[in-house]
């Protein structure tokens, strides 16, 4: 095992924030979690417990409508790849994911025209299941919360990397996307929850673990190739490294791979993705923080990685497209293709055999 390998998930107090001496540890810890880790959890985030509980508290009577009620709401409706899709509906690392999901943004309206880029079609309404009123409130709290929390913690990560803490604000986009998540109980044994992955859909990800501590099933994957469990801490939320911050910090900060075991237990989950915003190019991506992230106060960076982290996929840095926006949207076309066939018909084909 390297050396510097971590074989927990470091946890965050963020209240630490308050005190010019506390926050000077708070700094350094959080520098540490971000280049040599890429995982950690937060805590004395500031959400009030009230609005996770009524999320949490949701769940079970949300996956337990009838299918066709939940399919009243299928994702194959939406443009924007909003709604709900059922179990096996998507592959991770060549292997069905077990679980079935509905997803949310922030509620905005679909104002695409013809000579728009395609991918500000992704922009767009929710879908709200009518046996489900009480829904709506719940979830649009809950990304309120979010929102806030993670553009609070932007600037603490800027901090924490040596540089202006507003820098960072630059990268957001108008949309951030919502999961809620059921892993249905596996009759024996264990099984593929989702597959190995890096979180491409985001800029950074806030994961509510939604079942008890007992229930386990996320793992990180540390840089000698061993599975790390992330245990449900309750209070906290872990936070987690997507791609495009990888890229705008050069590769010091990686975006940690990770999965979810399924086992004799159903669980719950519920990952908030920041979004970035769809016209940011390749260039400003990579460009814009490259000398400071090539610094000597970077050297070793967090430079190594595990074999099998290598191999996920960095769709935008390896890709052909230039915003991330077009690259969203492939994604969202190659995964989920009636939707592309549908609403994206004249770019499906380049984007299914691209590679
Ligand atoms: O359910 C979880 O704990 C993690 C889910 C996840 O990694 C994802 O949806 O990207
Ligand atoms: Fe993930």
């Amino acid at each position: 095992m390297a050396s510097s390998d971590f074989t927990s998930i470091p946890i965050i107090d963020l209240s630490k924030v308050n005190s010019p001496g506390s926050k000077v540890e708070l700094l350094k810890d959080l520098r540490h979690a971000l280049i040599s880790v890429g995982f950690l959890y937060v805590s004395n985030h500031g959400v009030p417990e009230s609005i996770t509980r009524g999320l949490v508290d949701g769940l079970p009577q949300l996956f337990s409508l009838d299918d066709d009620k939940k399919k009243e709401v299928a994702l194959e409706n939406s443009p924007q790849f909003l709604g709900y899709s059922g179990t096996g509906a998507e592959t991770t690392a060549g292997n069905v994911d077990k679980r079935e999901q509905f997803e949310f943004a922030t509620e905005l309206v679909d104002d695409w025209t013809e000579g728009k880029p395609l991918s500000e079609r992704l922009k767009g309404p929710n879908q709200w299941p009518e046996s489900y009123p009480g829904l709506r409130p719940i979830v649009e709290t809950y990304i309120s919360a979010l929102t806030k929390l993670s553009e609070d913690f932007l600037h603490i990560v800027a901090e924490a990397l040596a540089l202006p803490p507003t820098t960072l604000l630059s990268f957001l986009s108008d949309q951030h996307r919502l999961k809620l998540v059921h892993y249905p109980a596996l009759t024996s044994g264990a099984g593929q929850g989702v597959g190995p992955h890096k979180d491409s859909s985001g800029w950074w990800t806030f994961l509510l673990q939604a079942s008890p501590p007992h229930i386990k099933g996320l793992q990180v994957l540390n840089k000698s190739g061993h599975w790390i469990d992330v245990p449900n801490i309750p209070g906290t939320f872990v936070v987690n490294i997507g791609q495009g911050f990888e890229v705008v910090t050069n590769g010091v900060c990686k975006a940690t791979t990770h999965r979810v075991l399924s086992g004799v237990d159903e669980r719950f989950s519920v990952p908030f993705f920041q979004g970035m915003r769809r016209n940011l190019t390749k260039t400003e991506a990579v460009g814009t923080l490259k000398e400071h992230f090539e610094g000597e106060k970077f050297g070793n960076g967090g430079g190594d990685e595990s074999e099998e982290g290598r191999q996920v996929d960095s769709a935008f840095l390896r890709g052909k497209y230039d915003t991330w926006g077009e690259t969203q949207l492939r994604t969202k076309i190659r995964s989920h293709r009636d939707v592309g066939r549908k609403f994206y018909g004249n770019v499906l084909e380049k984007y299914v055999s691209d590679d």
